[in-house]
């Protein structure tokens, strides 16, 4: 049992700066739940808090059924791994990861067992004799969360572990985060990054924060297929949904919507009820969803502003009539010939249609 359960949890800085409020959240052993959100929503904030590298305003906070509150960092069972390695430079990679064992006093034998084993699990055995400037940067960062691996932590957290790496590194070493997770099966592990791959392929759930509280937790696929609102639905995806404004012309088991900003028709799976009829609501798709329509049944229909080709996809983006709008974008698939100033029509599945009336999805009330 290694569960992390915030209750009503609240952060206030300085007595007056309110970070955060209300925060529940109970998270189970197993699992590895990354927080996401606009910057400065506070998901560092909420992870110092678990840590205990910051105090909590309000609220409980406990780990594993105690309440840690009031417990310093070093005895909370927990360790953090930070964006920036902090190695040791002087020492080598050995000697950085057994540094925290020797401080506890750890007999000699069992420090080396735990590096070996910590090593083995991050492919770092051949380099442990070496100092962290000959080594990448995706292999410092390993010997930073072996550091954390060999104290053998119930709770590991990860503050954005992967953004000083380039690209190729970043994709090297996700992959290796979540290897030595399925390896560490009963551990928990609570991580913040501003990347949405990350988020995606590594979370059993994802904690979509913001205005100071938590806007929807869900498992990757939860988030992307039902969003509770235009903003986790515009946060989650990339490119972002499509927001189009419409109205409710058709109500029952399936909802028929005129698109005002567009021209056509669209059907959603989501149901609506009599008294929606005539409601002004914004109408999302996501560009992944778009089909190119060619005949009388359409969605939206606009004039193509920019065209990328990116090979497997082509991205189509639209201009749109009100120009402070973010562009309508059709992600379809292959190459398409170059159409820039013509007129396309959309439609899309109706069971991926989503449906806002005051920003709140209509799925949810
Ligand atoms: N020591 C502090 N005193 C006052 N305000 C602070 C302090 N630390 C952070 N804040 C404020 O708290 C808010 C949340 O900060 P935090 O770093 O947790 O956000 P974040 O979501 O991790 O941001 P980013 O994605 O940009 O890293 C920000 O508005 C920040 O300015």
């Amino acid at each position: 049992m290694t569960d992390v359960k915030l209750t009503d949890v609240a952060k206030v800085y300085g007595g007056k700066v309110e970070v955060l409020k209300n925060i529940d959240l109970d998270i189970k052993t197993g699992e590895l739940v990354v927080f996401v959100g606009p910057s400065g929503c506070g998901k560092s904030t909420l992870l110092r808090m678990i840590a205990g590298l910051e105090k909590i305003s309000d609220g409980t906070l406990e780990i594993d059924g105690q309440v840690v509150n009031d417990i310093p960092p070093s005895q909370r069972g927990i360790a953090m791994v930070f964006q920036s390695y902090a190695l040791y430079p002087h020492m080598t990679v050995r000697d950085n990861m057994a540094f925290a064992l020797q401080i506890a006093k750890m007999p000699k034998a069992e420090i080396d067992a735990a590096v070996n084993a910590a090593a083995e699990k991050l492919q770092l055995t051949e380099y442990l004799d070496r100092l962290p400037k000959a080594l990448s940067g995706g292999q410092r960062q390993r010997v930073a969360i072996g550091r954390a691996v060999v104290r053998s932590p119930k709770v590991y957290l990860f503050d954005e572990p992967l953004s000083n790496l380039d690209a190729a590194l970043r994709v090297a070493t996700r992959i290796e985060i979540a290897q030595l997770k399925e390896q560490m099966p009963d551990t928990t592990m609570i991580y913040v990054t501003h990347d949405q791959v990350e988020a995606m392929t590594l979370a059993t759930r994802i904690v979509v924060l913001a205005n100071k509280g938590i806007a929807q937790v869900g498992s990757p696929l939860d988030l992307y297929e039902r969003p509770n609102s235009e903003f986790v639905a515009q946060f989650i995806g990339s490119p972002a949904m499509n927001l189009v404004a419409g109205e409710i012309v058709g109500t029952g088991a399936v909802t028929t919507l005129k698109v005002h900003d567009g021209g056509g028709t669209i059907t959603s799976a989501v149901p609506s009820l009599p008294e929606d009829m005539g409601a002004q609501v914004n109408v999302g798709f996501r560009p992944e969803d778009a089909i190119q329509s060619d005949g009388e049944n359409y969605a939206y229909e606009g004039e193509i502003e920019i065209q990328e080709s990116l090979g497997e996809v082509t991205l189509i983006y639209f201009k749109r009539a009100a120009p402070e709008h973010e562009p309508v974008i059709a992600k379809l698939p292959g190459i398409h010939p170059e159409q820039r100033g013509k007129s396309m029509r959309l439609t899309a599945d109706p069971e991926k249609v989503h449906i806002f009336r005051n920003g709140v999805s209509l799925l949810y009330r």
